[in-house]
């Protein structure tokens, strides 16, 4: 076991989270215990790791303890093991054997979900999955007990999906890491899970989410993007600004350990006894869980195949199968033992006789050394893994082969094809044919041949040792902390309501600016009313107060046409800019271009026919299109299908007709817009704010303005452009924001250049109508339209209505927060 070095008290300490102890634990007595090791691949890789930190691990003692004084005696002989018990007592049953392993080990391995058992009510899909939650709180109290500001989370496994949210929510600063031993399957094998959101979301609150290979990977985000919406980038999972790294780190072994053992005098021994039991035979060695998805049966197959294939062989070598006992309890692992039973017996009866049997079957684990000088003796090692995370076996086996160099036969479907295929022959299980050829090519390569293969597996795996994976993980865990704790100290703080509204109400020449999609419109449920975007009702009355106030100016800065804003705003006292401020339009109605003369719109038609074609091609798609600009949207289509469309309209548009075009052409979330260069908010406010200016004869400053939006990227200047240390602005004579009333406020984005940010557009709505009312003069018109008050009253509006989220100020923040 893991020795651990006093002196080093000063090692970063981590709490080390699966299901199971490294050692299991067998009770002798009423207060006495015994432990042994635990079998599996994910111990083994862990206790690699463990040496190098301050280890404790926290999880499941093997067995079920109810009385209190069995839980102290074995609490105290794990504590000397570093480890930390979770008893699960009477939720063990239907979350290990039930969700654990009768659920989410099938889906994970591409087996597909189980049919539920509908005669069985105790035993549901639903009763499991409760038991699965209570058992990750269960987990979560542990740690609580035990874990000290610093430490680093690390939890392994399909068990604990729900772990990181739990943790999160008790505390957000904890570092959490999420590592899955298994594979990730293909997103429509994970989409049939009942529940497969909320698992999703819980795994995405962990800072770092490792897989063994790219493939798993790449499912996951994929899984992501097409169950949660959320976006899938080189880094890993982006929703609302929030990035969680996702990256690979292929486990490994402690090579030395399996080398030193080799060279044992018990070991030699045993490799001497072996070889003269199986004297004038070639060995070909299985080691697996008994378990589906390591393909015991498909591996008889194949060696049956290869018996009766290759006569001269069949006295000549013989398979050793050892095969773990694993997960008695769950049926289908009890039908397998059967289903082997019966193949290994059949195989026999057809090609064993008094003195030789071919397969040597045992259902039983074997002690470390003794399996070493299996591994040493073999001449084949066949894995053949349906699916398989890793499979440490082939790893092992490769450590102890330095004298024998023999071949590695291994199923494509493992991880370990992946870094061993190289050197290994990789076949398809399901294949008996191939498995049958690959134990002839085994049995029969040249000597060179299996010392080059030899060297170059043997060279991974003393290079990609378990140490390595686990000091690469925590290291990307360091580094992601890090970068996403920079990420926080950048977002801008919130909307510092009291202040906006106590300046707002001192002041005497006040101008806001405001988007309208997504900030004035209503909230929207679907595609359709998108097309038809409408007012939000709760500003019909605050908007009149604040356009009817004589000392303030309303600008609405719109993507959208002259039309639209007409039939919205007609009735208002507003200022309007269509089409990102191309088109004017003053408190009178009255519409001025306000395009650059030179202009050239030529591209606009052809656009407009890529656009057509991709929206008839790509279903819940839509375009709009307006003088001087064209927006394709797909947010409601596929994710994935709209994005690859996206990115081959932008291939036709710029092999066609914006090949030459002055244009922009700006990549939205789900949408493409080409618009003529230049045209953004940020550069149309200067003449809008000029034309103000000029219309109004101003000659009182400017002292006022806030501006707000759910504006893109492109626009975001619209921000800067009255910030008072930007010295760039026009007719600066009118403008007077040295008080510092000057409130930029960016809805929903974490990153932004506005000074400000707010959750949605109901914390701007909300904030309008408190402008409205703070100014006494305005207060008789506001009073004319009093939607917003008696909606107000209506407790079902009140969640939101007078709630301005206050944004935890990072370290390093100036700005005041002052609610
Ligand atoms: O704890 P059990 O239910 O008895 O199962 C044993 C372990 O099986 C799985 O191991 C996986 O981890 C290995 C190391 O990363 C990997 O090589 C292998 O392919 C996987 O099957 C399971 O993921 C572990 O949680 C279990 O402890
Ligand atoms: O009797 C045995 C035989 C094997 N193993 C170990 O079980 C692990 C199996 O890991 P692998 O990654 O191959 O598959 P898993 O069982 O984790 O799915 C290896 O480290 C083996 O050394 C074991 O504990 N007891």
């Amino acid at each position: 076991m893991v020795s651990y070095d006093e002196s080093c008290s000063k090692r970063q300490r981590l709490l080390v989270v699966a299901n199971r102890l490294p050692v299991s634990a067998k009770r002798t007595g009423e207060n006495s215990w015994s432990l042994e090791m635990s079998p599996g691949g994910l111990v083994s890789g862990l206790l690699g790791v463990a040496a190098e930190f301050e280890t404790k691990w926290v999880g499941w003692p093997g067995v079920d303890v109810y009385d209190v004084v069995g839980k102290n005696a074995l609490s105290k002989s794990l504590a000397d093991m570093k480890c930390i018990p979770v008893f699960l007592e009477e939720v063990f049953d239907q979350y290990y054997n039930g969700y654990c392993n009768g659920i989410l080990w099938p889906i994970l391995h591409h087996m597909g979900l189980p049919q539920e058992d509908h005669n069985d009510t105790n035993k549901t899909y639903q009763t499991q999955y409760d038991a699965y939650k209570k058992a990750n709180r269960k987990f979560l109290d542990v740690i609580i007990e035990n874990y000290e500001e610093g430490d680093i989370v690390w939890i392994h496994d399909y068990h604990l999906l729900f772990l990181p949210q739990y943790l999160k929510e008790y505390n957000n600063k904890i570092k959490i890491g999420w590592f899955l031993h298994s594979p990730f399957p293909s997103s429509e094998v994970f989409k049939t899970l009942p529940s497969r959101s909320e698992l999703l979301r819980s795994v995405l609150t962990a800072d770092l989410l490792g897989f063994h290979t790219y493939d798993f990977a790449s499912h996951f985000v994929r899984t992501c993007t097409r169950i949660l919406g959320v976006e899938g980038t080189h880094e890993g999972i982006v929703d609302h600004g929030k990035v969680t790294r996702v990256a690979v780190f292929p486990i490994g072994i402690d090579p030395n350990r399996f080398i030193k053992a080799c060279e044992l005098p018990e070991v030699r021994q045993q490799m001497t006894e072996l070889k003269k039991r199986f004297a004038g035979k070639r060995v070909i060695l299985g080691v697996d869980r008994l378990d589906m998805i390591k393909g015991i049966p498909q591996k008889f197959l194949g060696f049956e195949k290869f018996l009766e294939e290759n006569m001269d062989w069949r006295d000549k070598v013989v398979l050793v199968q050892i095969a773990v006992p694993t997960r008695n309890n769950v049926p289908e692992y009890q039908k397998l033992k059967s289903q082997v039973h019966g193949l290994a017996g059949r195989i026999n009866g057809r090609f064993g006789s008094v003195s030789s049997l071919p397969i040597h079957h045992l259902d039983c684990s074997v002690d470390f050394n003794f399996l070493c000088a299996l591994y040493a003796i073999a001449d084949v090692m066949l894995v053949t893994s349906l699916r398989d995370g890793m499979n440490l076996v082939s790893y092992e086996f490769i450590a102890c082969q330095e004298a024998k160099k023999g071949v590695l036969v291994l199923s494509e479907f493992a991880g370990a094809a992946q870094s061993l295929g190289a050197g290994a022959i990789l076949v398809n299980p399901w294949d008996v044919t191939e498995v049958s050829s690959a134990i002839k090519e085994a049995l029969n390569m040249p000597a060179e041949e299996r010392d080059e293969r030899h060297r170059l597996n043997f060279q991974y795996v003393k290079t990609h040792s378990a140490k390595k994976w686990g000091d690469d993980f925590i290291s990307e865990l360091h580094d992601t902390f890090t970068e996403s704790d920079m990420k926080i100290k950048k977002i801008p703080v919130g909307l510092p309501q009291q202040d906006v509204i106590q300046r707002y109400s001192k002041s005497n020449n006040r101008l806001l600016i405001l988007g309208f999609f997504g900030t004035l419109t209503e909230p929207m449920n679907n595609q359709n009313e998108e097309l038809d975007l409408k007012l939000n009702p709760e500003l019909k009355g605050t908007l009149k107060a604040l356009c009817n106030d004589p000392k303030t100016t309303v600008v609405v800065l719109s993507r959208s046409g002259k039309n639209i804003l007409d039939k919205i705003f007609g009735e208002y006292n507003i200022w309007l800019a269509a089409e990102n401020g191309m088109f004017l339009r003053d408190t009178t109605g009255e519409w001025v271009t306000n395009i650059p003369e030179n202009m050239n719109l030529d591209w606009v038609d052809g656009t407009k026919n890529v656009f057509k074609y991709f929206t008839d091609r790509t279903p819940r798609s839509f375009f709009e299109a307006s003088e001087t600009s064209l927006v394709w949207n797909y947010e409601n289509a596929d994710v994935e299908f709209g994005r690859a469309q996206a990115r081959d309209l932008l291939q036709y548009l710029w092999a066609g007709p914006i090949s030459n075009a002055s244009v922009d052409v700006v990549r939205g979330n789900h949408s493409v817009e080409v618009h003529a260069v230049g045209e953004t908010k940020g550069v149309a406010v200067g003449r809008i704010w000029e034309e103000i200016v000029r219309k109004k004869s101003m000659t009182t400053p400017v002292d006022y303005v806030f501006c707000s939006g759910y504006f893109l990227e492109k626009d975001e200047d619209i921000y800067t452009f009255f910030k008072p240390e930007v010295k760039k602005n026009l007719l600066s004579n009118v403008l007077d924001l040295k008080k510092g009333n000057y409130f930029s406020v960016a809805i929903g984005q974490a990153h932004t250049k506005a000074r400000h940010v707010v959750d949605s557009s109901h914390d701007v709505v909300d904030l309008l109508h408190k402008l409205a009312v703070a100014d006494t003069t305005t207060s008789d018109s506001f009073s004319e339209s009093e939607d917003y008050q008696t909606r107000n009253a209506n407790a079902d509006w009140k969640p939101w209505i007078n709630y301005v989220k206050i944004r935890e100020l990072a370290v390093g923040d100036t700005e005041p927060v002052d609610i």
